[in-house]
């Protein structure tokens, strides 16, 4: 399955000949070369930060392979140890891997279960205290800079509960985390390669510690992905990597910008991972590519002419009626094949390979993230000087004169739960069927480290529906001054304050009156 044929291509003829003449340009400009020689002049001036420092993600995976020993070490132990269990504590690119992989292997008989937290909800963080068997769980504290609040702040709460033994940290060399775990005397220290952004680790320690805890087959993983980088060195025909980054690219210069997701089983989860590789990746300086993930599938009507479809498709997934559908009706779709959970590494390397790509055709850098910044700069205010009484704002602010290139976002500062799901997606289909337009769904804070960097820096189109709750119960963060109520409280009303002072509407609203939307 390495050959460009994997991909097919439904794409109408006036954006396939833009498409063209972009790969003529990446040729006679030597963009595969370039790229492959980590010429960073390619998205950004020679001396820009967070540029030729974050290409490591080229070859991390025939890297990792010389790893997996170290990390299959790590789970023969544990299992000797009667261990039976083990928690990812991350945001972003340090725990979204991970939650992929969990949601796309079955459970293995030779590893622990796995689980994912990244959240600052008392009763999500509760639900993984009070369930697991602590003295049988490994902790994975997983944070690249070491110094992320929401890690940190699960980390206190876990550590007040279990013995450090219990814990390892995967981490870049020298940060914070690595002294406390050292002096702490955490079961093992795990180096990320400080050449890689977060959001392209998935194929470093931090998406493969766990996968590799969990039993999963990470081998098989690692020689997709190696394939993969294979067909993304090719300067010519059959770089599946280059043409879709050329596609999405010039897609999205000529408004095909909402790149909305349909994953079959068991990839099914490949959304949520590739939403913060696509969305901090492009959405800065006015532009990008919205990532629309597990938004409910419709028919071609429904949908405005910003759209493109990215199909992950395994054989006998049930959505090929539906594309068919809409690539009859004019709406561009690509389909990426895949054979299932063993090929997430082959996915993630050419999706990586692929937004690198179109960060030079949309004249960005994809490797910073220049807003993310700011909703955690609010939060810490807030956090220390309170947030002064937000005004809710009234929802009519976001459905006036709602129509694309608009897009309606939805973000619930909530635990998870099949019930939420399940209004969303119905307050979601009826946008969509009303409005024509796209809409988001992300939990809070995780859709900080994701979507938040395109809803402030890309353009500035979106509607901001904030949903928060009272939770049934609050908890400690062991040596901090907030409780995690006051830490998700805080990062809510600082995002809101963000986006109101970008101009945009936002609007806030209980859980409760999510029913009479
Ligand atoms: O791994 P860290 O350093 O805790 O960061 C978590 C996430 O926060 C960000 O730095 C900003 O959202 C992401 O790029 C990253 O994946």
């Amino acid at each position: 399955m390495s050959d460009v044929t994997t991909i097919e291509a439904d794409v109408p003829e006036r954006y396939a000949d833009a498409v063209q003449t972009r790969l003529r340009r990446a040729a006679d400009e030597d963009i595969v070369g370039r790229l492959w020689r980590r010429d960073g002049t390619l998205w950004a001036p020679e001396g820009t930060p967070e540029v030729t420092n974050r290409l490591g993600w080229l070859d991390i995976a025939e890297r990792s392979r010389e790893e997996l020993a170290d990390y299959e070490q790590l789970r023969d132990e544990l299992l000797r140890e009667n261990f039976t269990d083990a928690i990812v504590l991350g945001m972003g690119g340090s725990s979204l891997a991970p939650e992929v992989f969990r949601q796309s292997f079955r459970p293995a008989e030779n590893g622990l279960r796995l689980h994912v937290l990244d959240s600052t909800h008392p009763d999500e963080v509760a639900k993984y205290l009070d369930k697991l068997d602590l003295s049988k769980t490994l902790a994975i504290v997983s944070s690249k800079s070491g110094g992320t609040i929401e890690p940190m702040s699960m980390y206190k709460a876990f550590a007040a509960r279990m013995p450090a033994p219990n814990f390892v940290a995967v981490t870049d060399p020298g940060t914070s985390l690595e002294t406390l775990a050292n002096t702490k005397g955490f079961r093992r220290v795990f180096h990320g390669d400080p050449d890689i952004g977060g959001r392209y680790s998935a194929l470093s320690a931090f998406g493969l510690v766990p996968a590799v805890v969990a039993g999963y087959d990470v081998a098989a993983v690692l020689d997709g992905a190696i394939t993969a980088g294979e067909e993304c060195r090719s300067e010519s025909g059959g770089n599946g990597g280059l043409w879709l980054g050329a596609a999405l690219g010039e897609l999205a210069r000529a408004g095909r910008n909402k790149l909305t997701f349909v994953a079959d089983d068991p990839l099914s989860s490949y959304g949520v991972w590739a939403e913060q590789l696509v969305a901090e990746s492009t959405g800065k300086h006015g532009t990008g590519i919205l990532p629309i993930a597990d938004e409910p599938l419709l028919a071609p009507e429904a949908y405005g002419d910003d759209r493109v479809f990215l199909h992950v498709a395994v054989e006998g997934g049930g959505n090929a009626g539906k594309l068919r559908a809409l690539k009859d009706a004019g709406h561009p779709v690509i389909t990426l094949h895949a054979l299932g959970a063993t090929d997430l590494g082959r996915i993630f390397y050419l999706s990586e390979f692929a937004v690198a790509v179109a960060g030079w055709v949309l004249e960005i850098n994809p490797f910073d993230q220049p807003n993310v910044q700011e909703a955690k700069d609010n939060t810490s205010r807030v956090l220390k000087e309170g947030s002064g009484g937000l005004e809710p704002g009234t929802l009519g602010e976001l459905t006036e004169g709602l129509e694309p290139p608009a897009y309606y976002a939805i973000m619930g500062y909530l635990p998870y739960s099949e019930e939420t799901e399940a209004a969303v997606a119905r307050v979601r289909q009826r946008l969509i069927e009303q409005h024509k337009v796209a809409t988001t769904w992300g939990y809070g804070p995780r859709f900080l480290h994701s979507t938040g960097q395109f809803h402030k820096g890309g353009p500035k189109t979106g509607r901001f529906l904030q949903i928060v709750d009272e939770p049934q119960q609050d908890l400690e963060v062991p040596d901090e001054p907030f409780t995690f109520a006051s830490l998700i409280r805080a990062q809510a009303d600082g995002d809101l304050e963000t986006l109101r002072n970008h101009g945009l509407p936002a609007v806030r609203i209980d859980v409760k009156d999510l029913k009479e939307l």
